[in-house]
């Protein structure tokens, strides 16, 4: 099948540019391996989720949120969104076809691109002038070696594959890893009776939705030197200082932290107090685990009867994305601005250099 640009992965930014490539009538295919769009959201997504930012910055191309709605939209507000998004632009993601492969033919100057379809295992080329890679960087989760975690007889699961603390009720629960989901589903699993633990690794930033709403705001006028003054002033008084309770912060600020390195702070919803109040324990990094025994680095150990690693993602894209070379790269990202420049305003250069971190 030939287009004009194929787009691997059909979730909010793949669905995005082709959004603004149909509004320029560009002929383009999405091609997203899950049976539907937007899976993370749609099918993955715990259930108590809810946008951490304001509205105004979680907003696709072309189509503003309604004044109507909340300023924190939760999961299925944003899902209704996307639904309305891609009924207004047309947007018509092949599903089931997963990308094997896709490479350059730089004589040519045409991608070729195979999918296998999951349901059938029948493979399909694709072939176009451009290729925009919206795979995401959450597309796999990370789970790191643990000696002896073959042996620990309860549940075993990746942050991606949680839903709810419905089911632990009354049982011991082990959260490793203290991002957002780390932190967030430790507060839901104490909020559903699970007896709860969580394993710190690093120093990361705790701040809340409030103080992240006011920097972003503010970022617009002010250093973010400043943002970030002001931010961590505002943490102090919130949570006071939170490392007699293992919780350390980073040397830099978090506006900084996340303009540098895209790491993203902690945003607290209710976790932090529950760590005060001694409901979520708090422990080092687990260093083996035996049977239901679980070791910690500073040598204390706790049974328990479920692990949940919240311990990151990472991009697929290097596994199919073939012959990305500099000089593949350099020309790619030359032709895909040249053929933007008009639509720079419809599509933010995020997304057009969306690639640009694979190459
Ligand atoms: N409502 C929302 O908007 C939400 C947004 N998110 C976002 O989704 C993205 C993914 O978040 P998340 O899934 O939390 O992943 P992250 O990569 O942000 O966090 C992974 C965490 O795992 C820790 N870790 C990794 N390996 C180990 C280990 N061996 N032992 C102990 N800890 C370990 C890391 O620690 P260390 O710091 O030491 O590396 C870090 O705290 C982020 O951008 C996040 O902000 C997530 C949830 C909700
Ligand atoms: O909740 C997340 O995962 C975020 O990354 C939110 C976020 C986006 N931009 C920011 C800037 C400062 C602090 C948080 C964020």
């Amino acid at each position: 099948m030939e287009t004009e640009v194929v787009i691997v992965g059909g979730g909010p930014a793949g669905i995005a540019v082709s959004a603004g490539l149909n509004h320029l009538s560009i002929p383009n295919i999405v091609l997203e391996k899950e049976d539907c769009y937007a899976p993370l959201w749609k099918k993955w997504a715990y259930d108590r989720l809810k946008l951490h930012i304001g509205k105004q910055y979680c907003e696709l191309p072309l189509m503003p949120h309604p004044g109507s709605a909340p300023t924190f939209l939760s999961k299925d507000e944003f899902i209704a969104y996307l639904d309305a998004y891609v009924a207004r632009f047309g947007v018509r993601p092949l599903c089931g076809k997963s990308v094997e492969s896709a490479s350059f033919d730089a004589g040519r100057g045409v991608w070729t691109v195979t999918a296998r379809d999951v349901a059938t295992g029948e493979e399909g080329t694709y072939v176009s002038r451009f290729l925009v890679v919206a795979t995401g960087e959450n597309s796999e989760g990370v789970v790191p070696e643990v000696p002896g975690l073959g042996s620990f007889p309860g549940d075993v699961l990746h942050s991606g594959r949680y839903k709810s603390g419905d089911k632990y009720a009354g049982k011991r629960v082990l959260v490793v890893g203290s991002g957002n989901s780390g932190m967030e589903i430790a507060f839901d699993l104490c909020n559903h009776g699970a007896k709860t633990a969580i394993s710190i690794r690093g120093p990361f930033h705790v701040v809340s939705k409030e103080i992240v709403y006011l920097g972003m705001a503010l970022g617009r006028y002010i250093s973010l030197q400043l943002v970030d003054a002001l931010a961590l002033l505002l943490c102090k008084l919130q949570y006071g200082d939170l490392s007699e309770f293992g919780i350390v912060r980073p040397a830099e600020g978090p506006f900084a932290l996340k303009a540098k390195t895209g790491r993203s702070p902690v945003i607290d919803v209710g976790t932090v107090g529950k760590i005060k109040s001694g409901e979520i324990e708090v422990m080092k990094v687990v260093s083996k685990v035996k049977g239901d025994e679980v070791t910690f680095a500073d040598g204390r150990t706790r049974s328990f009867d479920a692990i949940i690693f919240a311990t990151g993602y990472k991009s697929m894209a290097r596994k199919w994305l073939k012959a990305c070379t500099r000089s593949t790269h350099l020309s790619l990202h030359h032709s895909v601005t040249e053929s933007f420049e008009n639509s720079i305003d419809l599509l933010p250069s995020w997304l057009i250099n969306l690639f640009s971190l694979f190459c």
